[in-house]
């Protein structure tokens, strides 16, 4: 096994997919994840996520551009792929009248070099659950089930679609410890998400789809930095926005004033703050409610998809022109 980190395990260039009837869902991506990252698709309702993993998944033939998982075809050549990689679809789809042992050794025999299946049980907290039949899981104890089927095989490459939906908040935690044990022990982790917090704390760098392309990439803090950061205080009575310096010296790029409360917008933090603190101090006011943030990626998503919305609604416009 080649375990140089800087290998691209999965190489997606221009790829596209189109359903019957001609409607184009993946119009041209093209990213690259290293060994043992954590690497996050995120996306709108029907950006094209999951149509982009079942190709990364071998599931479907790409309608053009290429795809490559650990140097293979994945759907050309799912022999060799499928045994080194997992799979966590959005429905399981198992015999619900199984138990869930019964059900992770069944799919246990299908997978050579398996782990034991309680081990896998235990990885993702079902141990206990063991004896239950599926149909009596709840729908988190259903995707923790998903997972520990994803992860019989040792996989070399995970591929998660929407891991946390349906579980609660320690679930969820759980879950992301479990990803980034699994990441810190080499596995390369494809996921899709809606969850921002999820994509921000566990994706070492993630694509923001939109109707089919890639409207932004990288690193959760490279996408977030391209945003502004804000700046919210309250000033005292008898103080107005027009006694700070000009907002213009101040660096801030956008600004609101709800009644006492004042919110800046700016994309050099530094010299936003320093000015609006410098001259508290010189002027003897104290800032009530004073918050400094950067961007989050929530705010970076939000604007992105509506920029790319707006771009869109731009084309149609000139074409129906
Ligand atoms: N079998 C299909 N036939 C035709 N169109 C489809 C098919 N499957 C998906 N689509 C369309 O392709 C687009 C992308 O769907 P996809 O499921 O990949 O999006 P997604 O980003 O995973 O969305 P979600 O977040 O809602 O799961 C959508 O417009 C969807 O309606």
């Amino acid at each position: 096994m080649n375990t140089d980190e800087h290998e691209h395990v999965i190489e997606v260039t221009d790829l596209r997919r189109v359903y019957g009837g001609g409607f184009e869902a993946v119009r041209g991506i093209t990213f690259a994840v290293r060994r043992g990252e954590v690497f996050a698709l995120l996306g709108t309702n029907g950006a094209g996520k999951t149509s982009t993993v079942e190709l990364l998944e071998g599931l479907a033939r790409p309608a053009g551009g290429r795809v490559r998982v650990l140097g293979h075809d994945p759907h050309a050549e799912r022999d060799v792929v499928r045994p080194r990689t997992g799979v966590m679809l959005q429905e399981g789809g198992f015999p619900s009248e199984l138990t869930v042992a019964e059900t992770a050794r069944m799919w246990a025999g299908c997978v050579s070099g398996a782990r034991p299946p309680r081990e896998a049980l235990a990885l993702v907290g079902l141990e206990r659950r063991a004896g239950v039949r599926v149909k009596q899981l709840s729908g988190g104890e259903r995707r923790r089930l998903d997972l520990a089927l994803a992860l019989l095989g040792r996989p070399e490459v995970l591929f998660l679609d929407e891991p946390t939906t349906g579980l609660d908040a320690e679930g969820r935690r759980e879950t992301w410890e479990l990803v980034r044990a699994l990441r810190d022990g080499g596995t390369t982790v494809l996921l899709t998400t809606h969850y921002l917090e999820e994509a921000e704390g566990l994706a070492d760098r993630l694509a923001i789809l939109h109707e089919g392309r890639i409207a932004a990439a990288g690193t959760p803090a490279e996408v977030t930095a391209a945003q502004p950061s804000r700046i919210s205080f309250e000033l005292p009575d008898g103080y107005f926005v027009g006694d700070l310096p000009s907002l213009g010296e101040l660096g801030v790029v956008g600004h609101e004033v709800d009644g006492r409360v004042v919110r800046l917008r700016t994309r050099e933090l530094q010299r936003t703050a320093t000015g609006v603190l410098v001259w508290a101090r010189r002027a003897e006011v104290e800032l009530r409610r004073l918050d400094v943030r950067s961007a989050s990626l929530e705010e970076a998503f939000l604007r992105i998809a509506r920029e790319a919305s707006a771009k869109t609604a731009e084309r149609y416009e000139e074409y129906a022109a």
